[in-house]
């Protein structure tokens, strides 16, 4: 048989190449036909099974809830995804409680290492011939404080909240001597060792391959980010200064690497890793009584309290907890894990499969014959100011934004010469003015309500730090629909703007009371995506 071989093709060198010989037998044709046939149905079965991946990816993408998780850093929104996976997959976070208990131990070290870097400065003092005064954190927490700029400085919430001005304030007294004895510095020695364990463990949970992140620090070395001229704030970098060397915080990538979760592909833990974690175990648990003992110390207390530290209300406080902690037997309760504290870097993906066979998760109640709601994305990012251009990428999602309502009186650790409720403030005016956003379901938690109520009933002032507030009653509830009112201002001011916007007060350390406040906002966001599937 000869075979023509048209013009066009023997300018195409696969055509050449797939040629048959011109001398084929008729068994090596037969041969070759049968290959070719195998190969044929080999590449139409890989064709099918893409195009079934394809329409799984499109499927599950269609009951795929996406949920950005926004705010500055220290809002809180790790914490609400903990309640989130605590509530709707508790078989996966039971699993993994255990591998938080060196995240909490590091927290532990670190209550008694600021205390012990305290008492070694006013012992170094004490030691000291000439007289010192002894500036308080606050008042050295602002490189440039004079006596008309306090670092805790007065600050105002106007009516078109543009901004949150700081007002004059006075220079922070000098710190009283509060008078260490023997018995503080053998206390001060036998709670050395803590130091060294808090490096193991610091090496062992935020071995970063990112030489970039800082891992025992508050300020990463990121370059300023590019700002957007859309979210500016978002993306607004930095800037100012860093705040003077202070016990600072510890920030992981991600949680998977850092608490040794089983990851795909991922191995076991390493031996030296555990080994480190053990031997942190040992010494807290020999060192209890003496923890113990330190945090109990009336001039300890009193020390802290003429240095103006109130460390019970810092992230990760466990002193209280030492008696429970320390021991060789330790395994963090889920309350223990939600108010650990692990600082996030960059951006973390979370995918969640709602755990079945619980009438509570069930949503068949709202859209019978679908599953949208049953898989969750949760994108939960580092909030610092240097970290926020990495949020753009996940806009389109819905966005739950995290306000902690009780930092009035704070200032950025990142930037103190920044307000943490004027920052709060710029960043939720850049979120409702966003075009990105402008279709996007807005969930607002105004947050740590239950650590505004302590600072309210240890008696300080709202109307000191904003004026604006006057002479309304200083009590959580009247602070609340103050600040719940500022943020509807916002919304408000730009009014071509209508998207579903709900606002929670919420105190997400109480895992009871989020964990309803999670079933409402659950039900409110398929509600709106039924809306706007036009079923409802
Ligand atoms: N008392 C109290 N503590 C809270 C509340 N919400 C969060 N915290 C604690 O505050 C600390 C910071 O919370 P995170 O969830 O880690 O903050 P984040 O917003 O993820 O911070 P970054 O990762 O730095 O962006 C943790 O130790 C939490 O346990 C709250 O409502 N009340
Ligand atoms: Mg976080």
């Amino acid at each position: 048989m000869v075979v023509r071989t048209h013009k066009s093709q023997l300018s195409d060198p696969f055509a050449l190449m797939l040629q048959p010989p011109d001398n084929e037998t008729p068994v090596e044709r037969q041969k070759r036909v049968e290959l070719e046939q195998e190969q044929k149905r080999v590449s139409d079965q890989i064709d099918d099974e893409l195009k079934k991946e394809r329409a799984d990816r499109k499927r599950k993408a269609k009951r795929e809830v996406k949920v950005l998780l926004l705010g500055q850093s220290e809002s809180g929104k790790s914490t609400v995804l903990k309640n989130f996976r605590l509530k709707y997959a508790p078989t996966q976070w039971k699993g993994e409680l255990r591998s938080w208990r060196a995240v909490i131990q590091l927290n532990l070290i670190h209550n008694v290492l600021t205390i012990l870097d305290l008492m070694q400065d006013s012992l170094t003092a004490l030691d000291s011939p000439q007289p010192q005064q002894s500036p308080s954190p606050s008042a050295s927490s602002t490189p440039s404080a004079t006596s008309s700029s306090s670092p805790w400085g007065r600050v105002s919430v106007d009516s078109t909240v543009s901004s949150i001005t700081l007002a004059a304030g006075t220079s922070a007294p000098a710190a009283p001597t509060v008078p260490l004895t023997q018995k503080h510095r053998l206390l001060n020695l036998r709670l050395s060792p803590l130091r060294e364990v808090a490096d193991d463990l610091r090496r062992r949970l935020g071995a970063s391959d990112d030489p970039e992140f800082s891992n025992f620090s508050f300020h990463t070395s990121d370059a300023a980010p590019s700002p957007s001229a859309d979210v500016g704030v978002l993306g607004g970098g930095g800037g100012g200064d860093l705040p003077p060397k202070q016990r600072s915080e510890f920030g992981v990538r991600g949680w998977i690497g850092a608490l040794g979760l089983p990851s795909p592909g991922g191995g076991a833990k390493k031996t030296d890793e555990a080994m480190s974690v053990d031997k942190a175990t040992e010494i807290l648990a020999t060192l209890r009584e003496d923890v113990v003992s330190l945090w109990e110390d009336p001039d300890v207390r009193e020390l802290l309290k003429a240095r103006g530290v109130r460390i019970e209300d810092r992230p990760g406080f466990f002193l209280s907890d030492t008696a429970r902690i320390a021991t060789r037997t330790y395994t963090p309760s889920d309350n223990d894990v939600v108010r650990a504290r692990l600082r996030t870097l960059g951006v973390q993906e979370w995918r969640i499969c709602l755990e079945h066979g619980n009438p509570e998760l069930d949503n068949a109640h709202l859209f019978p014959g679908d599953s949208f709601g049953s898989e969750w994305v949760i994108y939960d990012v580092g909030g610092s100011r240097s970290m926020r251009h990495a949020w753009l990428p996940y806009f389109d999602a819905v966005n739950a934004i995290i306000f902690p309502i009780s930092c009035f009186d704070e200032r950025l650790a990142e930037d103190p010469s920044v307000n943490r409720l004027e920052d709060s403030m710029l960043l939720w005016r850049a979120v409702v003015s966003s075009k990105l956003l402008k279709q996007t379901t807005l969930i607002v938690f105004l947050n740590k309500c239950d650590l505004l109520k302590r600072k309210l009933q240890n008696g300080i002032q709202v109307n000191k730090y904003l004026i604006s507030f006057g002479a309304r009653e200083n009590e959580v509830g009247t602070v609340v629909k103050y600040l719940k009112d500022k943020f509807r201002d916002i919304i408000h001011l730009d009014a071509s703007q209508q998207r579903p916007t709900y606002l929670y007060a919420t105190s997400v350390t109480d895992t009871k009371a989020t964990a309803a406040t999670l079933n409402i906002v659950r039900d409110g966001i398929i509600r709106e995506h039924l809306k706007h599937a036009e079923f409802v």
